[in-house]
This record gives C-alpha cells, sequence and structure tokens, in this order.
C-alpha cells in the first residue's frame, strides 16, 4: 500500500519499552502491507555505529547518523520507527526540524521501573560499575516537554502503548483510511465505544491526536 513516510521517534530510558513498542507496532504496520523500517540503538550500535561509545559526544553523533537514515528513507515514503534512547534534547529537537513529518514518543517508565525490569542485566552492571556513563545513573536523560505522545509503560499494556501510536498515523493520514481495519483502533480506551469512522470524523478529541504535531 502506498503510504507518506514518515518517523516516528520513541525516546526514553533503557527498559523503558522502546525495542517491544517498535516490534509490535512494526507488526501491526506489516500486516497492512505498510513500508516500515525499525532503526533501533541495539542494532544500529553494531553496525552504522559500531565504534561508538556512550560519551555525550558519540551518542549524539549515533543519533544524527540514525537521524540521517531515518530522513533518507521516510522522505521515499517509508514509515521509519527509531528505538534509541536519544537522551539529548536538543538532538532530539534537531532531528525533528530536519524531518518531514516526525512523531515523537516518550516511552516513558520511572527509572526504578526501568532498574526492576532489568531486561538486559546492564542496571545490576551499572550499578557495580562495570557499565559507565549509564542512562539515568551517571549519565543524563532529558525528558521531552511536548512529546506528540507519552506511553506510561508502567501503567498501560503493549497494546494500549502502540494503539496511541496508530491512532496519531490515523489521523496524520500516513496512509488511506479506507483500508484500515477498525479492530486496530479498538484498543483506544477513551473512544473504545465509538465506531472507527466517527473516531476520524473527530480526531480532535483525541489526545493522542492533539499533541501531534505532523506537518
Ligand atoms: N552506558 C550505557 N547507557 C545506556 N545504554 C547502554 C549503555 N551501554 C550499553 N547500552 C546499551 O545500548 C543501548 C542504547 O543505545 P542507543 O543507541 O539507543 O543510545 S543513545 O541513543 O546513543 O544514547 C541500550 O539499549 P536499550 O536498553 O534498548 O535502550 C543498552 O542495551
Ligand atoms: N506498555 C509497555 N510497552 C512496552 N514495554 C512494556 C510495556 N509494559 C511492560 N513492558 C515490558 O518492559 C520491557 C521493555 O524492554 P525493552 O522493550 O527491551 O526496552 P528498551 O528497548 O526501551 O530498552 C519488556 O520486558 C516489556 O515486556
Amino acid at each position: 500500500m502506498k503510504t507518506n513516510g514518515m518517523v516516528i521517534w520513541l525516546t526514553g530510558l533503557s527498559g523503558a519499552g522502546k525495542t517491544t513498542i517498535a516490534k509490535t507496532l512494526e507488526c501491526l504496520l506489516l500486516e497492512r502491507q505498510l513500508n516500515v523500517e525499525v532503526l533501533d540503538g541495539d542494532i544500529i550500535r553494531t553496525n552504522l555505529s559500531k565504534g561508538l561509545g556512550y560519551t555525550k559526544e558519540d551518542r549524539d553523533t549515533n543519533i544524527r547518523r540514525v537521524g540521517f537514515v531515518a530522513n533518507l528513507l521516510s522522505r521515499n515514503g517509508v514509515i521509519v520507527i527509531v528505538a534509541t534512547i536519544s537522551p539529548h534534547r536538543l538532538v532530539r529537537d534537531e532531528m525533528r526540524a530536519m524531518m518531514h513529518n516526525f512523531l515523537e514518543v516518550y516511552v516513558n517508565a520511572p527509572f526504578a521501573i526501568c532498574e526492576s525490569r532489568d531486561v538486559k542485566g546492564l542496571y545490576a552492571a551499572a550499578r557495580m560499575g562495570e557499565v559507565k556513563e549509564f542512562t539515568g545513573l551517571d549519565a543524563p536523560y532529558e525528558a521531552p516537554l511536548k512529546p506528540d505522545i507519552t506511553c506510561f509503560t508502567d501503567q498501560e499494556t503493549v497494546e494500549e502503548s502502540v494503539a496511541k501510536i496508530m491512532q496519531a498515523l490515523s489521523c496524520a493520514s500516513v496512509w488511506d483510511d479506507s483500508q484500515l481495519e477498525p479492530a486496530i483502533l479498538e484498543y483506544h480506551h477513551d473512544r473504545r465505544s465509538l465506531p472507527a469512522r466517527q473516531r476520524k470524523a473527530s480526531p480532535t478529541k483525541d489526545a493522542a491526536y492533539q499533541h501531534a504535531s505532523l506537518h
């Protein structure tokens, strides 16, 4: 299906849920035969950004590289899902400024929750001093001030978090909505009782849409 390209930029602490949301969202979009690519921090760092570390300078270089690729893909009609910590506000804002269609998604979970998840054992290693400059511990994370969407992953299911993003994409007409299955909007808590057409007809009532700054 032909789509308007865009960049969905997931930012948040390690373990906040970026990869989980990115992969789930990717599956939903692929099922609908949309052009989609995921640029995940862990994978990017094994090839495109191989050799970079976690100093402020290296992280910013990493993010600018990811942004460069995301921009190339999105301007050719691909829906790009970026999943990187991207801890620095100024660089995220720089990315927004250079993209045509950009949606900043704050994958928000408190540090303590991320540490308790410790998906890769990095928090424990960082506490023991084996991993240096760990985000949220001895390296900063600057939370977005006005994200387009916030996913509170300590309070929402993965499906609820992903549905917020799907709703914003739908409202932004990233695809031809006539081909969109109403069922994918059913997770959206506030408007669950409305038929899909009605939801589309009154997008300004949608919190995700109100925050969306797609242009
Ligand atoms: N010091 C330190 N701080 C944070 N994260 C670390 C660190 N060392 C390794 N890792 C692993 O690297 C992943 C983050 O890479 P990113 O490219 O997303 O980071 S950044 O945006 O450049 O800050 C991150 O992946 P996620 O846990 O998926 O976020 C970690 O697995
Ligand atoms: N709403 C949610 N969205 C995303 N992940 C969630 C959510 N609720 C719980 N989780 C869990 O949090 C963990 C997040 O890990 P991961 O996606 O690897 O984080 P990150 O990529 O940000 O490091 C997973 O175990 C996932 O199942």
